[in-house]
């Protein structure tokens, strides 16, 4: 059994899931219980199955077999996928499509959420003329302004330079000081340090490990994060 730090409220728990893509497994989680009172990172290799997992615990996709179960089923969820697709029109147009799902959303809180996100200058400018950076600060600001207890984030800062990773970074903080908690997939192990308090090493479609950042990087108990790892720092 898989059990993160148990001390905490907030908490999903995943049994017996199975994720198929025809015969092919993709996600295979007999049992784990994540709690999220800490910033939490999902690591591992290439196709792992860390995107997968994400899209499962915001509900994007079913589990073929398997239940899901939260502390608090009301949990408001966002995720962040890694490309999150614009449509042509200006930021502000793309910010305000969160209107569709809630009406309660005014127009007064767009432009705030544009100012927060640093993008109040590009507010009229086409979302497809959007460098990565301001795309991804934008993604973050429109979940957001969807009051989540919990946003799940698909490699935050892939592809982005040193300067802007570190706004998205501030931006991630924030939201945790704020109260909102955050599970984000990272394959930039020291910004895993830099950020996370509790890590989610995932395998083959397994979850292998939840551990605390500094004890997973200390003393990681399976072999197959021993080897994750021990790669990385062949590769550092
Ligand atoms: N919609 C899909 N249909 C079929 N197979 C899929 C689908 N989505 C993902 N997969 C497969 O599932 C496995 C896990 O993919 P996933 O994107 O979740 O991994 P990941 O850990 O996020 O990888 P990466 O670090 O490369 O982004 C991969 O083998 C992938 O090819």
């Amino acid at each position: 059994m898989l059990n993160s730090s148990a001390h905490t409220q907030q908490w999903i728990e995943l049994n017996q899931i199975l994720v198929k893509d025809g015969e092919k497994v993709i996600l295979n989680i007999p049992h784990a219980k994540i709690h999220f009172d800490q910033m939490s990172a999902l690591i591992g290799p290439n196709g792992a199955g860390k995107t997968t997992l994400l899209k499962l615990l915001h509900g994007l996709i079913e589990p073929d077999t398997g239940t899901i179960y939260f502390s608090n089923p009301a949990l408001r969820k966002a995720l962040v996928l890694h490309h999150t697709a614009m449509i042509k029109a200006s930021a502000r147009t793309n910010l305000a499509l969160v209107q569709d799902s809630d009406r309660s959303i005014s127009n007064q809180e767009i432009e705030q959420a544009l100012k927060h996100a640093g993008l109040a200058h590009l507010a009229d400018w086409p979302a497809q003329k959007l460098s990565a950076g301001e795309r991804q600060k934008l993604c973050l600001a429109r979940a957001l302004l969807q009051s989540p207890d919990l946003v799940l984030l698909d490699e935050p800062t892939a592809n982005l330079d040193p300067n802007t990773t570190e706004q998205v970074e501030a931006m991630m903080r924030q939201y945790k000081q704020d109260g909102i908690e955050l599970l984000f997939s990272s394959h930039q192990l020291a910004q895993v340090k830099r950020l996370a308090e509790q890590v989610i090493f995932i395998a083959e479609g397994e979850i292998q490990e939840i551990a605390k950042t500094s004890e997973f990087f200390s003393y990681p108990k399976t072999l197959a994060a021993q080897r994750f790892l021990s790669q990385e720092l062949i590769q550092a």
